[in-house]
């Protein structure tokens, strides 16, 4: 029976930054088997950047994403794995050979103004018969109405709901509840929404989005994740159910799977450290956290001076390469 709200899983996807892509076949299988136990409906897994994101610029994945995906498909009885794809890093080829290894579902994210360089990928998806979503990042960087006029193209394409990503965990719950109310108003279809913890709002934040109307909503065991990580998905699990909202999720199940199964791998505590803070505070992906340290270390910088300069400039996905750049001219302005 589909539950009122659908809670999907990005672990093995968004956990993937945290982990600096690490996975192995074996971890994927034991989280994926573990969270198709506990009933989630949509298990994602793909590099962090999403399909074809392994690269110098992205970091390079320790495994072949194909192998992980092969893996994890063995494992999924019940839900639907499914992988992330950004218009350039990843191609419909890509996407093809995901479909191959048992992908059954896809969500392919553009910034939140370029939903229309998504129009090939959802129309290959949905020729290949996969549950397509558009995923719309960054969304702090447009007013409510901008981002409707995006969802509604997505929605033209093919879209089978829309995915709100608070991509550098810069939105306040009024914020994430304008945002889903005004794509709920401009589309037929869905809304979901992918928070980050970089203020410590995840859980806030998400439950604003469900009491907007939002249906779908990404979580990660242990919160695992870019930056301070996203909605831990066995906290959210036991504060719908507080509200009598039946997620369907093994509560017990979820608690006892990032245990055993997350915990051990992670690489850093999943909180919000100095840097993860400036992420939320400043408006950055998060996905440049690590990017950020790393650059900081080799021009001696306080990171969150670079994250600043980052916000400060609108820096988007994609711009990883920028970060060394803007460390450089901070060390050169330093004299
Ligand atoms: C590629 C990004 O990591 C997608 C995402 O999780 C976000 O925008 O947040
Ligand atoms: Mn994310």
């Amino acid at each position: 029976m589909e539950q009122k709200i659908q809670i999907v899983d990005t672990t093995l996807r968004d956990g993937s930054h945290a982990v600096r892509h690490s996975f192995t076949e074996e971890q994927v299988s034991a989280i994926a088997a573990g969270l198709d136990r506990c009933n989630v409906p949509l298990i994602e897994l793909s590099h962090g950047d999403g399909l074809g994101g392994s690269s110098y610029t992205y970091g390079f994945s320790k495994r072949n994403e194909f192998l992980l995906l092969k893996a994890a498909a063995k494992q999924i009885k019940n839900g639907k794995l499914t992988v992330l794809l950004l218009p350039g890093i990843g191609t419909i080829e890509d996407l093809k050979k995901a479909y191959d290894c048992g992908a059954k579902a896809v969500r392919v994210a553009t910034h939140v103004t370029e939903a229309d360089v998504s129009a090939q990928h959802i129309e290959a998806a949905r020729r290949l018969g996969m549950m397509t979503v558009g995923f719309l990042m960054m969304t702090h960087m447009a007013e409510p109405q901008v981002i409707a006029e995006e969802a509604k193209k997505m929605e033209s394409y093919g879209a089978d709901y829309i995915n709100l990503a608070d991509s550098a965990g810069f939105l306040l719950p009024e914020d994430v509840a304008a945002r889903v109310k005004a794509v709920k108003e401009a589309v037929s279809i869905p809304v979901g929404f992918h928070a980050h913890n970089n203020l410590n709002l995840a859980i806030a934040n998400s439950l604003a989005a469900v009491e907007a109307g939002a249906r779908y909503i990404d979580a990660t065991l242990r919160g695992l994740g870019a930056g301070a990580g996203n909605t831990q998905i066995e906290v959210l699990a036991g504060v719908l159910k507080r509200k009598g909202i039946d997620t369907g999720l093994d509560f017990y199940g979820l608690m006892d799977l990032a245990e055993r199964s997350v915990e051990p791998l992670m690489q850093r505590p999943q909180t919000v450290d100095n840097g993860s803070l400036m992420l939320g505070y400043a408006g950055v992906y998060s996905s440049f956290l690590l990017h950020v340290y790393d650059a900081a270390k080799k021009y001696d910088l306080d990171p969150r001076d670079i994250m600043i300069e980052l916000g400060r400039r609108r820096m988007v996905g994609g711009q990883e390469d920028m970060i060394l750049s803007e460390a450089y001219q901070l060390k050169q302005q330093a004299g």
